[in-house]
């Protein structure tokens, strides 16, 4: 059976079959149209990959909507016009690194053949690293702009394009609409310089390495219990990703002795044969670390995705019981440790600050408001955090960030979030715990008794496709025109809607704008606040066909024994949310 697609479907699928596309690419095309698969051909060609929260990032196959090398081609030749429209005239340069994935490495010397081709000249790294290395390389390098090819956490069949600018951020606007718009002019394939120039194309590693290893060790604030806590036994699994290259190097170099590798997981494999999921967010990839965990007794747990960048831990609770900390927890804890720090050091001048998403747990904005420091909130995104960075440079001095997606970073050396120098401050932190003769499980409660327990709970939908994307629409609508007079028997108070960036006061019905800049621009986002601090953040995620609900709540935690009577309460309140809301 033929396939009958709608018209823009077919006319892209007739230029990929009629253009300079590959002999390979043609007949899976005509394949997929002579089995009639027009759900699939729609959805590959229905629209072209777009820039989301993280960079281009999609399925990899035949057309316009999946990533091949046509896609990154057209990014790749967008984002090199781009670059040399707005440095026009001076030598441009650009980092590429990659991760572990299927067809990164080859991706990664498309991109940089076209950079090449286009008179760009190109460090390339010669093996997989880390993202949050190639932020650092950028800088380091004095780049204008930086590309990984990466999906990140996602399944096994995505792959993805990361671009930065010169500051080692990934792109924001206007250079994200920027490229969105020269990779839009480009009319034919026959516009993209596949060709290659070697002349302009370096190979980086080892080099780098050791200047990006020496940042992250000069991050650590209590080197000496370090020393004192050298046998700190930790498990760390890279989850056949990129994290291998760095972190039981940078573990060793702060002076950690104890570094166990999950083998199973250490070799890179872009097929994650011992995952369904390489996403540390997701119990199952802790799997075979916990349980390495358990044989040797161990007292930290961490984890990597593939480009390293988010990590996942787990710590022993009073019961000896082996639990995971989610990025909320952590993004907290790292944060705690550092205020104290700078609070210790007297480096606390009023001037310094620390940036969160708005999605992202308020006990942070509580404990940076006891510490006097400041807490700016930012769409979703470490791009965003990076742009208050960048905004504030020579103003105010940047602590530390988190985000709820596992993302983390210290200091400014790298302007993403860092699962390398992350690892490395949680083993710290766990060092500093265990000197004082407590686990980090013992911190985490300090602190919630500090602030409040706050519990966080994110309910992701998955809804893929074309049908999927116009359902999310619909949800993200409907919650729009229907606000509920109350949730799990709370009232909301306050409506913030991020599309046209208002705060709305429900019972005066006062509306605030919420100025833009500091990582705050337009978004599809909608918040409710409830009476009781309760607060439910809704957007489409823009890495994943996913619709995302986050629901924070929080309660007073007075005792230590009552951590897990408080938890049930809390975890109860988020089911019945959940309820209300229709999640269920
Ligand atoms: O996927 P990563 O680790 O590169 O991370 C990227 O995507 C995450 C999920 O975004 P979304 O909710 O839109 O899917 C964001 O939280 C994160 O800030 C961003 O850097
Ligand atoms: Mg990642």
């Amino acid at each position: 059976m033929i396939a009958s697609l709608d018209a823009l479907t077919q006319q892209k699928v007739d230029t990929w079959l009629s253009g300079n596309y590959d002999a390979e690419t043609k007949s899976k095309i005509q394949q997929l149209l002579d089995e009639g698969k027009e759900t699939e051909l729609t959805d590959s060609f229905y629209k072209d990959l777009e820039f989301g929260t993280g960079g281009m990032r999609g399925e990899m196959g035949v057309g316009s909507n999946r990533m091949n090398k046509y896609t990154v081609g057209s990014a790749t030749q967008g984002f090199a016009n781009y670059l040399k429209a707005n440095f026009s005239g001076e030598s441009i340069s650009v980092a590429i690194a990659h991760d572990s994935r299927n067809n990164a490495a080859y991706f990664a010397q498309v991109a940089a053949d076209i950079f090449s081709a286009n008179g760009i000249k190109v460090y390339l790294f010669k093996e997989l690293r880390p993202t949050p290395e190639l932020s650092f390389a950028v800088r380091y390098l004095g780049c204008n702009a930086g590309l990984v090819i990466t999906a990140s956490h996602n399944p096994r069949e995505y792959n993805g394009y990361k671009a930065y600018w010169n500051d080692g951020s990934q792109v924001v606007a206007p250079h994200d609409k920027n490229i969105v718009a020269e990779v839009n002019k480009i009319q034919s394939v026959d516009e993209i310089n596949f060709s290659g120039n070697p002349d302009l194309i370096t190979s980086i590693g080892e080099e780098i390495d050791a200047e990006y290893l020496k940042t992250i060790q000069s991050n650590s604030i209590n080197p000496d219990v370090i020393t004192r806590q050298k046998d700190l036994k930790i498990v760390y699994s890279s989850i056949h990703g990129t994290g291998i290259t760095l972190v039981p190097k940078a573990l060793k170099l702060l002076g950690f002795e104890d570094v166990n590798v999950v083998e199973a997981q250490a070799e890179p494999n872009g097929d994650f044969p011992t995952v369904i999921y390489p996403n540390p967010e997701e119990t199952e990839a802790m799997t075979l670390a916990m349980n390495l965990a358990k044989e040797i007794d161990a007292d930290l747990v961490i984890a990597t995705d593939p480009d390293a960048d988010r990590v996942g831990a787990a710590v022993k609770n009073p019961a000896g019981e082996w639990v995971l900390l989610n990025g909320n927890q952590m993004a907290s804890l790292i944060i705690y440790y550092l205020l104290d720090a700078w609070k210790k050091a007297g480096k606390l001048t009023g001037k310094e600050f620390i940036a969160k998403t708005i999605v992202t747990t308020n006990i942070i904005d509580k404990m940076c408001e006891t510490q006097g420091v400041k807490c700016y909130n930012t769409l979703t995104g470490f791009k965003f955090i990076a742009a208050v960075i960048r905004e504030l440079e020579g103003k105010e001095k940047f602590i530390g960030g988190g985000e709820e997606s596992y993302g983390y970073l210290i200091g400014d050396a790298v302007r993403d979030k860092d699962a390398i120098a992350s690892c490395a401050m949680i083993a710290e932190l766990t060092a500093y715990a265990k000197d004082n003769g407590k686990s980090l499980f013992d911190f985490l409660t300090s602190m919630y008794m500090e602030n409040n327990f706050y519990y966080e709970g994110l309910i992701s939908l998955t809804k893929k496709g074309k049908a999927g994307a116009e359902e999310i629409q619909k949800m993200m609508a409907d919650l729009r025109s229907n606000v509920p007079a109350t949730v799990a028997g709370s009232e909301p108070v306050t409506v913030i809607d991020y599309t046209n960036l208002t705060s709305t006061d429900l019972k005066s019905g006062a509306i605030t704008n919420i100025p833009t800049g500091l990582g705050m621009e337009a978004s599809n986002v909608i918040q409710l606040v409830l009476a009781d601090g309760t607060k439910v953040s809704a957007r489409p995620s823009g890495t994943e066909p996913k619709i995302k609900f986050y629901v924070s709540v929080n309660e007073p935690l007075e005792k230590a024994e009552d951590f897990d009577a408080v938890l049930a309460k809390l975890k109860q309140k988020v089911s019945a949310i959940q309820e209300d809301l229709g999640l269920k």
